[in-house]
């Protein structure tokens, strides 16, 4: 069993961050290992206080990790400040862990900024070289490139490409568009894929960002590249998502319905 580390925040509801990124692995066969960045006051209906950890905490937590453990494969969501950032890139810079999957979480859906606004230029300039594929939503993307966020897949495209720039590898969600379809783009080898599942109508979707890089981290050591693994994920957040109203979390955007397949 592939043993998959998660570097992100705390949620204590259960649908984002480090739960979310822990009942994924688990759902798809990885052993779930977790460094805490931040502990986040939230819950369904918003994030009511964030209380951001220091890099040289976060940085000891890895280091006493990787110093024991083989980790196969690394998802990163919510960082919150460039110091956290830095201390995080600097040990994985020093270290051999297996490929990066990087959400780069700035704002939660309720509208609360998880990232500070001054932290993006060290995101860009030096953890996102590091890693492997990342997974910015529209409003991510636009903060990335510092453009205006785009309203259409045509614009999507141009998108990826100027992400490709940062990194190789790029999964550009659209899950922020309207439509019947939710496209995302995927830039690896140098190609664009587009990968569409019908848009599910449900109130549930908290964490569906962090769902679906934990699943490509999950999936990643055990396909034959990043596009079957790519795929494998979007068709279970597809699941999570249609099977999320059987769940009754909270009173707000409750979580998506990670153990959908043990019970469908
Ligand atoms: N209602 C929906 N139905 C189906 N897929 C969705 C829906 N909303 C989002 N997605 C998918 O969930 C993933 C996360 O998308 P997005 O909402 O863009 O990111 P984030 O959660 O980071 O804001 C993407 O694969 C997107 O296509
Ligand atoms: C601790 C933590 N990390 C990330 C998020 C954002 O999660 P996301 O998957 O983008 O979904 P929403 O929470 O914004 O619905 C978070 N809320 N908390």
């Amino acid at each position: 069993m592939p043993t998959a580390l998660t570097i992100a925040g705390t949620d204590p509801s259960g649908g984002a961050g480090i739960s979310a990124d822990l009942k994924t692995f688990s759902a798809l066969g990885a052993f779930g290992t977790a460094v805490v960045t931040a502990v986040v006051a939230q819950n369904t209906r918003g994030v009511a206080a964030v209380h951001q950890l220091d890099g040289s905490t976060v940085a000891a937590q890895l280091t006493n990790l990787l110093d024991d453990v083989n980790v196969d494969v690394v998802k990163i969501g919510m960082l919150g400040t460039a110091d956290v950032i830095d201390a995080v890139a600097q040990v994985l810079g020093e270290r051999e862990v297996g490929p990066i999957v990087l959400d780069p979480v700035m704002v939660a859906k309720s509208g609360h900024r998880l990232l500070d606004a001054d932290a993006v230029n060290a995101l860009r300039s030096n953890l996102i070289p590091l890693c492997d594929l990342i997974t910015p939503n529209l409003p991510e993307a636009a903060d990335l490139l510092g453009t205006e966020e785009t309203t259409s897949v045509t614009g999507m495209m141009r998108q990826v490409h100027a992400l490709g720039e940062l990194t190789g590898g790029v999964l550009l969600k659209g899950g922020h568009l309207d439509g019947e379809a939710s496209t995302d783009l995927l830039l690896t080898g140098g190609r664009v894929t587009e990968l569409s599942a019908p848009r599910v109508s449900t109130r549930n979707t908290h964490g569906t960002g962090c769902t679906l890089s934990a699943a490509i981290a999950a999936l990643r050591p055990r396909s034959a590249g990043w596009e079957p693994a790519v795929r494998a994920a979007k068709d279970y957040l597809t699941g999570a998502l249609r099977h999320a109203d059987e769940l009754s979390i909270g009173s707000g955007h409750g979580p998506v319905h990670h153990f959908w397949r043990a019970w469908d």
